[in-house]
């Protein structure tokens, strides 16, 4: 494909279970070499979306392209060149870890399998377990060994359905630096997740509720497209405060943080204004704050479920 073209491109793509809307007239463009993150809440359509992308289910509205080739007519070449590692995979616990790749590599038809599967046993660092039963590996490196075999055929695209998903902290981070090794060699990645730290690795991010896209972009343009303004108070006593800030008028959102409350306005006069009376206070330490994703993914969900347009 054309390499300045963009790996997915869709247009108004829908997705209808039994009458009701899962996936609701989204667009999206992803380019190459980008990791585009996907998040929201569960149920929001997120698999659906991935799986109408690699194939697995029809759009019942809308269409687009993928790797180039048409989501609708051109599935066979969009399945062989993509690497789809789904929520819930599954590999053969009571094979080891070579033998499951060279199962999945055989089940590919991947050409020069035995010195594929040796390579891309290097590439993930997965040679101190080659011979271990893949059952007896720890949840990261059950991670990494299903990534692996989603690289024998050597896709040019990744999607990743939450891959980390009750993965530890340090496997989480092993796992993103193979995910960037694999974004510098030109591939793409598009990853959902529920992990804010992960979104923040993303070149772009989208969030979704509920079928509706609510925002894409980069996690700059996301929140100053929010209008968001952030105060953070800090102290042990958050929980009271949050109670007699709900209803204050220009205060939208109060989120908890540890010992800190992240409140949040868009009329950034406004909530100034009525916070002033609450910083005399001498059990809190008031700080004006950067907004995060976390606070305008927070917020754009209140927003739909109060009926708004969703469009911020
Ligand atoms: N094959 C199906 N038949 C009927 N309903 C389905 C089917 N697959 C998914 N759904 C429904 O579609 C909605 C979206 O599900 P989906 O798995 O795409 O969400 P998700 O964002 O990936 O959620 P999670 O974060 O929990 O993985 C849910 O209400 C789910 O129950």
């Amino acid at each position: 494909m054309n390499n300045s073209a963009p790996v997915i491109e869709v247009e108004g793509i829908s997705k209808i279970f039994s009458g009701k809307t899962v996936v609701n007239r989204l667009s999206l463009q992803v380019e190459r070499g980008e990791i585009f993150g996907f998040l929201g809440p569960n149920g929001s359509g997120k698999t659906t979306f991935l799986r109408m992308l690699c194939g697995l289910l029809r759009p019942d509205a809308g269409g687009g392209r993928c790797l180039g080739y048409d989501l609708l007519s051109e599935v066979e070449k969009i399945r062989s060149r993509i690497g789809y590692m789904a929520q819930h995979f599954s590999l053969y616990d009571d094979l080891s870890v070579r033998e499951n790749l060279d199962f999945m590599a055989r089940i590919y038809a991947v050409p020069k399998r035995r010195q594929v599967v040796a390579e891309t046993i290097e590439q993930m660092g997965l040679e101190p377990f080659a011979g271990q039963l893949a059952g007896t590996l720890s949840g990261g490196w059950k991670q990494r060994l299903a990534l692996a075999a989603c690289l024998l055929h050597q896709p040019e695209l990744l999607l990743l359905d939450e891959p980390t998903a009750g993965v530890d902290p340090m496997a989480r981070r092993d796992f993103w630096e193979q995910v960037y090794a694999l974004t510098a060699q030109g591939i793409s990645a598009l990853i959902s997740t529920h992990y804010m730290d992960e979104a923040e690795r993303c070149n772009r991010v989208a969030y979704l509720a509920y079928g509706d896209l609510l925002t894409a972009g980069t996690a700059e343009e996301v929140v100053s497209r929010s209008g968001l303004s952030t105060w953070a108070a800090s102290g042990l006593d958050i929980q009271e405060l949050a109670a007699r800030l709900k209803g204050v008028p220009g205060i939208e959102l109060t989120i908890p943080f540890g010992n800190n409350l992240h409140i949040c306005g868009t009329d950034s006069g406004q909530l100034e204004q009525s916070l002033r009376p609450f910083m005399s206070d001498e059990r809190f330490r008031w700080q004006k704050q950067e907004t995060g994703l976390e606070e305008v993914f927070i917020s754009l969900m209140n927003r739909q479920a109060r009926g708004g347009d969703g469009s911020h």
